[in-house]
């Protein structure tokens, strides 16, 4: 099993993401998306950072990538596919996933942790938390804010896409609560073929004695539901 965290140029996260997989005993590499994916491939993550240094929109450029095909074919194929910050921004650029992320609504970069609310945990990304958990885990990033049509908004809510919420330590979900001003104070939702993407970075929050918090574990071990 072997879960592969795709790098693209400006990536950051790609080292981070294959520690924090590793740690939890789940196999991983960094690939770079020139190089296409492995066959062994049980899942791949679309890790964070600046690709293409964010230029036009985050995540546009590394969307266009041939790789983005592959990543398409295996997610139809059941494989889990799951992107972190400029992941998730990629995640939406490539209709993997439906709506934006986009400019900060304080139109600065924010790097600060928050808590997210389980809105969903009948996925794999979700399955280790119960529905209405508050879990911690930071945020860096200066296009986050989710947005997408009031009618698609609707749909997701009504498919169960939405993954999690940000809200306060007690689970409310306020506008206080929402660091980037994200439509319904989202921060993560679920795509076709059950691909998952959010903006919090759990693989920063999955080793005890450096991140002080193993809240992110249960994210990353949606891929042993491979
Ligand atoms: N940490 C990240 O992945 C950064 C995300 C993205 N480049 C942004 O600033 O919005």
């Amino acid at each position: 099993m072997t879960v592969a965290v795709v790098q693209f140029g400006g990536s950051n996260c790609d080292r981070d993401a294959v520690r924090a997989l590793s740690h939890l005993g789940i196999d991983a590499e960094r690939v770079w998306h020139e190089d296409g994916l492995p066959e062994d491939v049980t899942g791949i993550m679309l890790p964070g950072g600046f690709s293409y240094g964010d230029y036009l929109r985050a995540g546009a450029m590394a969307a266009r990538s041939p790789i983005l095909s592959e990543v398409r074919e295996a997610a139809a194929d059941g494989v889990p596919v799951l992107g972190v910050c400029n992941g998730a921004q990629v995640g939406c650029e490539s209709g993997l996933t439906d709506g934006a992320f986009t400019t900060n609504e304080s139109a600065r970069f924010q790097c600060e942790r928050v808590f997210l609310r389980v809105e969903n945990a009948d996925t794999p990304w979700t399955a280790a938390y119960d529905e209405g958990d508050v879990i911690a885990l930071p945020i860096a990033h200066g296009e986050g804010r989710f947005e997408v049509s009031e009618e698609r908004y609707d749909q997701l809510v009504e498919e169960n896409r939405v993954l999690f919420r940000y809200c306060d330590a007690d689970g409310n979900v306020t506008d206080d609560a929402n660091p980037n001003g994200s439509r319904g104070n989202v921060a993560g939702i679920c795509g076709d073929y059950g691909v998952g993407v959010l903006m919090p970075h759990p693989e920063r929050a999955c080793l005890p004695d450096l991140n002080g918090s193993t809240d992110g574990a249960g994210v990353l071990r949606g891929f042993e539901h491979a």
